[in-house]
């Protein structure tokens, strides 16, 4: 591709040309795509990603990867990118993240909390993207983004409500290469955390006449958590009193916790939902489901009203930070021309949480955090009769403290073969998807999930709960098809529960045993299946065109 240089066309919207094609008219990006042509759009925007982790500066789970590639996957498309979140140091090894990100000479003074807060930018263009740290003493202490071993930090609305205030300055304020954003951008605001953004657009910027031509989505990758706060928390949010109703949120009776309990809270997601230009979600069977009594976490009613504008849009993955041909963190490379370094990353595993040695025993794994949602309970529930069996059993994952125990407990019980690994992190997560043969997510319900995108394009068979993104890219393998070594990429399951998982896992414990040319099958199609940011970069471009089509949310 020809140097890229920044034009405005008649209608004032940013236009990226490349040397090569300048003055040879403006293809339809449709007809790009068909042709298969590299990153050649021709109509841009100014993107501002608000989220509260971006890997790899900051990740405790799935947020962290999506907001950490596909700003990468828009920019080399030819937007221009900028990511906004906090700049966390906890005075541990992990400062050395924002070691490269230097301070922007521009503070901005923030009314909310009944004081005025100062904070400061900081600044790192990599990947071709504007990675912007705000910084504040509330996001310098140890633990995670969110809590430490005493639980979630109970400044946690006031954190986040700065981080909002913060990124809807930036694109005014921040020169970054010599210009700032402007006005004319589209806001992605990525879950609770920064769920006030469309919130302070459409109260608090648009009607004094700024950011009239900007737009916003809020993206739900779990809808669980909300923001909800006592209704007094409102008159220090920094909005103007008569916005109250559009985060006004009342429990139902059964929820309220005393006689005198009127339920009267706030609740920064539903501000969202309801003052966004658009909403949505991180894979298309995850925006029906939320739109259903059993998904919508009391906001079902409100989303279906908004279906007009509610779409879903499967995540993609990193190929380049998961890929098992390159992986710098597994023992041996390997390919799906070439699987012969597979079974060498699982002895190096094996070897290394000193399971025994067996490269022909079944190896299933499980990643994630160990609460609810991913449906812990149910796999340590279903450990005893699996081990009955001839596996071996790996868990990596930290979360509520009765599941770690219960993890560390099964190991003492399980010496020969079973590990619960109690602790977040990265290159065992690589290790274990390179080295398992089976991973295993029985998740209660899961957005997106990424693990199990992970474990196909590592040759690890998922078997998962039909729900939500599970469901919408594990194909449950058909032994019976025409092809034939099968159909499918893994085992879906429904209805979730201790026997079905049971009987899932033991018919691919069988087929792995006793069909090696059927398993062949389904890690070739998994590692075959496309899973880069390409396809969904280009369905969010299409969710941009939307936005700014239909006029902005004025309330
Ligand atoms: N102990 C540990 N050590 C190392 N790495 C660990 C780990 N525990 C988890 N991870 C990593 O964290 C990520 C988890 O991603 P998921 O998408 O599976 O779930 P999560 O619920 O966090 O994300 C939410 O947002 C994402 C993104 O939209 C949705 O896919 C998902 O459904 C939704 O619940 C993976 O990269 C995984 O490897």
């Amino acid at each position: 591709m020809g140097k890229k240089q920044r034009l405005e066309n008649s209608t004032g919207e940013d236009v990226v040309e490349t040397q090569d094609n300048i003055g040879t008219g403006g293809e339809e990006l449709s007809e790009d795509i068909e042709r298969g042509e590299e990153a050649s759009t021709k109509v841009t925007h100014n993107v501002v990603f608000v989220t509260s982790e971006a890997a790899p500066y900051s990740k405790t789970g799935g947020l962290g990867d999506v907001c950490g590639s596909l700003p990468v996957a828009l920019a080399a498309r030819g937007h221009r990118v900028m990511v906004v979140s906090p700049r966390y140091l906890d005075g541990g090894p992990s400062d050395k993240k924002f070691a490269n990100a230097v301070e922007v000479d521009q503070q901005s003074k923030i009314y909310c909390f009944g004081g005025v807060q100062e904070v400061k930018f900081f600044h790192e263009y990599r990947t071709g993207v504007d990675w912007v740290f705000v910084d504040h003493p509330s996001y310098q202490r140890p633990g995670t983004p969110y809590g430490d071993i005493f639980g979630a930090f109970g400044d946690n609305q006031f954190r986040f409500n700065l981080l909002c205030h913060a990124a809807c300055e930036a694109p005014l304020v921040l020169p970054l290469g010599g210009f700032t954003y402007g006005e004319k951008c589209v806001f992605l605001a990525n879950d609770w955390h920064a769920a006030l953004v469309p919130v302070l657009l459409a109260a608090k910027y648009r009607p004094y006449g700024v950011y009239k031509d900007a737009r916003s989505i809020v993206v739900i990758h779990n809808l669980a958590h909300q923001g909800v706060e006592p209704a007094a928390t409102y008159k220090y949010l920094g909005l103007p009193p008569e916005w109250y109703k559009a985060l006004e949120w009342v429990f139902p009776t059964w929820a309220r916790t005393h006689a005198l309990d009127t339920g009267e809270a706030v609740n920064v997601l539903k501000g969202a939902i309801v003052t966004a230009d658009r909403i949505l979600t991180v894979s298309q069977g995850y925006s029906w489901e939320i739109t259903t009594p059993e998904g919508g976490y009391g906001l079902h009613e409100l989303l279906s009203s908004r279906k007009a504008i509610l779409n879903g849009i499967t995540n993609g993955i990193d190929v380049n930070e998961w890929n098992p041909s390159s992986d710098e963190h597994i023992a041996s490379p390997y390919s799906v021309h070439d699987l012969s370094g597979k079974v060498q990353c699982k002895i190096a595993l094996q070897k290394e949480l000193g399971l025994p040695i067996r490269p022909e025993c079944p190896l299933i794994g499980f990643i994630g955090r160990l609460d609810y949602q991913k449906g812990v309970d149910i796999i340590l529930s279903a450990i005893p009769e699996l081990m009955q069996e001839d596996v071996q059993f790996i868990m990596l994952g930290t979360g509520e403290k009765q599941y770690e125990d219960w993890m560390r407990n099964l190991e003492s019980v399980y010496k020969e073969n079973f590990r619960g690994w109690v602790g977040f992190n990265v290159p065992v997560s690589h290790r274990i998807t390179a080295g398992c043969d089976i991973l295993a997510m029985p998740s209660r319900f899961e957005p997106c999930g990424l693990n199990q995108l992970y474990a196909m394009r590592y040759g690890t068979i998922p078997v998962v709960h039909s729900t939500g993104g599970l469901r919408d890219t594990v194909k449950n393998f058909n032994p019976y098809s025409k092809e034939p070594r099968g159909e499918g990429t893994g085992w879906t399951f429904t209805p979730l529960s201790r026997e079905n998982l049971i009987t899932a896992l033991k018919l691919a414990i069988g087929t792995y045993i006793e069909y090696k040319s059927s398993w062949e099958g389904l890690m070739k199609r998994g590692m075959d299946r496309e899973s880069s940011w390409d396809k969904a970069a280009i369905q969010y471009e299409q969710i941009f065109e939307w936005a700014f089509t239909d006029p902005p949310y004025v309330g």
